[in-house]
């Protein structure tokens, strides 16, 4: 089976992060029919780099000044958001010794000086296609077709780590789950199509409002979302919570059977400090039984607690 890549190769961007601007430019004019390249300096301009966009490969000079290629790669894979990207590096150096360093560190290829330009495209090119063919599969697994919004695979996935790093930190875990008021009315006074459309936009509001980094947002079942808000306690929780349900009253978006006569959302919210007590079931069963107050008092408003 072919498995659809999420972009070309020509898309692709490669940081090169070497000291010697002469090398950095040597590298970029041969990968400069393979892909977009960038370059940096050093291994901390790399790392600043990376929080701000994530590359799809690097290119690593081995030795440079203050922190060496090895240990920006360390560095690199230890992060959730750059474990995966390849690196290669390139090195002078041929003792074994060396290359035994490189592969330790996690890098995932090495090319030595003096360059060999169809090697290093090669190398790069493969590693590439490895990496868009791995997004692919990450998407499939993960992400919701319609809404582009995580899956319940993602979350059931996340959990455990986003637990152990709240248990580390000390740090609460906010979580709502949203759900659509009136959505079987909404699909059959307007068809399926147009409550599909409805669902994009709701999914949309809740993109927005996942501001942090490490928030995320999940279409949990049909018209059910979830709203994953780490280091968030009850009152940050709640504000959120609140925000979204009053966007979406405010969109107007019309459903004329509906006693709002609009498409409106209920919530039902949690701040969960002790989570290595409680299981993502627990977490879950609790914001669905705020949900289902919030259901019960009437719609188109927050339960929570
Ligand atoms: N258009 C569309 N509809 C969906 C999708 N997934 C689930 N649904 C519909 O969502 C509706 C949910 O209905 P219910 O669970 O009865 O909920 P409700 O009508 O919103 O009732 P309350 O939650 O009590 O307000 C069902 O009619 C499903 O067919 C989808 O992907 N697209």
């Amino acid at each position: 089976m072919q498995i659809p890549t999420t972009k070309h190769l020509e898309q692709c961007l490669v940081l090169i992060v070497d000291d010697d601007r002469i090398s950095a430019a040597l590298v970029a004019t041969i990968l400069s029919n393979v892909c977009r390249c960038l370059t940096v300096s050093s291994a901390g301009e790399a790392i600043m780099f990376c929080q701000k966009r994530v590359p799809d490969l690097l290119v690593v000079d081995l030795n440079m000044p203050g922190m060496g290629g090895l240990e920006l790669c360390r560095e690199l894979k230890k992060q959730r958001d750059t474990e995966n990207i390849p690196i290669i590096f390139i090195t002078a150096d041929h003792e074994e010794s060396a290359q035994l360093s490189c592969w330790q560190s996690g890098a995932n290829d090495f090319v030595t000086k003096p360059l060999v330009a169809d090697t290093l495209q090669h190398r790069v090119k493969n590693h590439l296609l490895s990496k868009l063919r791995l997004d692919a599969l990450m998407s499939l697994s993960f992400q919701d077709t319609l809404t582009g919004l995580f899956n319940r695979n993602y979350l059931k996935h996340e959990y455990p780590r986003l637990s152990r790093q709240l248990m580390r930190d000390n740090q609460p875990l906010g979580l709502i789950i949203f759900d659509v008021d009136f959505f079987k009315q909404y699909n059959d006074s307007y068809g399926h199509l147009k409550g599909d459309m409805c669902l994009e936009k709701v999914a949309g509001v809740l993109s927005y409002y996942s501001r942090r980094a490490r928030d995320a947002v999940i279409r949990y079942g049909g018209e059910e979302f979830v709203m994953l808000l780490p280091n968030t306690g009850l009152s940050g929780v709640k504000e959120i919570a609140a925000m979204i349900v009053a966007e979406i009253h405010q969109l107007d978006i019309p459903h004329k059977n509906s006693p709002f006569k609009r498409v409106t959302l209920s919530a039902g919210a949690v701040s969960v400090s002790d989570i290595e007590k409680h299981s993502l079931n627990e977490v879950i069963e609790q914001a669905d039984i705020n949900l289902y107050d919030a259901k019960l008092r009437g719609k188109n408003q927050v339960v929570i607690g």
